[in-house]
């Protein structure tokens, strides 16, 4: 059964070189959603979860939001298995895809087609199954003989189309997202916006980071609210989202 847990999960930053003399000796809550606190003489943190429990199960859509630097980046880089958690417990069952950055492991010296690999093992695809999604990919791309040449010679649009043409070839279990992938021009737009579509529709675990309240009430089964790295609300998308947008 696909599942996220956290158990009173923690991440903290600790800042070294920072001037930390000019901190007062207290916690400081900045005016947006982040917290600096010196810990001691020496050590000063940023904090970007503090205690967080949660259980995600199979069939739920669930969004974060929050104010800059609420949580919900760090929240997701746990999720994405970049960030290990300075205390509590991770659990995830399911294969886990993140396309926070859709252009890791691209290699502007490489080719298309060599970037198509490389950023198929990142998402830890096997050889075999690039190969068998080699040529859905190049066509999804729309982008010719251009994947015989280095990447570093496209356009940011054409660099996009192939970023996102295959971190979006996988169908995970979990799928985990900053923002809703949307580039190209117009046309490209279009079926971008459908293959997004099929693929929240095909995961099991849809985590969604967003400030957009329509993007969450349309993809949402359920709305959390970060704030101070904290969970704040949790619950229906139109409860959440009435109370975090003020109406
Ligand atoms: N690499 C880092 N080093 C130090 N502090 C960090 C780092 N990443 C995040 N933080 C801190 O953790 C807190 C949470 O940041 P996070 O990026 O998770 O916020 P967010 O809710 O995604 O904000 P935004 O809406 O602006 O993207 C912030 O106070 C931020 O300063």
């Amino acid at each position: 059964m696909t599942s996220i847990q956290l158990q009173n999960v923690s991440v903290e930053f600790p800042i070294y070189n920072s001037p930390s003399r000019s901190l007062k000796n207290r916690v400081l809550s900045v005016a947006t959603g982040g917290k600096i606190e010196r810990k001691s003489d020496r050590l000063v943190v940023v904090s970007g979860l503090r205690d967080v429990t949660l259980t995600i199960r199979e069939g739920e859509r669930i969004g974060l939001v929050g104010h800059n630097g609420s949580g919900k980046t760090t929240l997701l880089r746990v999720l994405s298995g970049i960030y290990i958690p300075t205390h509590g417990e991770v659990s995830i069952e399911g294969h886990c895809i993140s396309l926070i950055n859709i252009s890791l492991g691209i290699d502007p010296d490489a080719t298309g087609y060599e970037n198509i690999r490389l950023r198929g093992v990142m998402m830890g695809m096997s050889p075999r199954e690039i190969a068998e999604k080699m040529d859905e990919i190049a066509a999804f791309s729309g982008l010719g003989d251009f994947l015989d040449v280095p990447f570093r010679t496209y356009s940011s649009g054409m660099q996009l189309r192939l970023a996102f043409a295959t971190s979006t070839a996988v169908r995970p279990e979990i799928l985990i997202m900053d923002e809703w992938l949307s580039t190209g021009d117009e046309e490209f737009k279009g079926r971008a916006n459908q293959r997004m579509a099929e693929l929240v529709d095909a995961t099991k675990i849809l985590v969604l980071a967003s400030h957009s309240r329509q993007l969450l009430a349309a993809n949402c089964n359920r709305v959390i609210w970060l704030e101070y790295g904290r969970i704040k609300m949790d619950g229906a998308p139109d409860e959440v989202l009435s109370a975090y947008f003020g109406c």
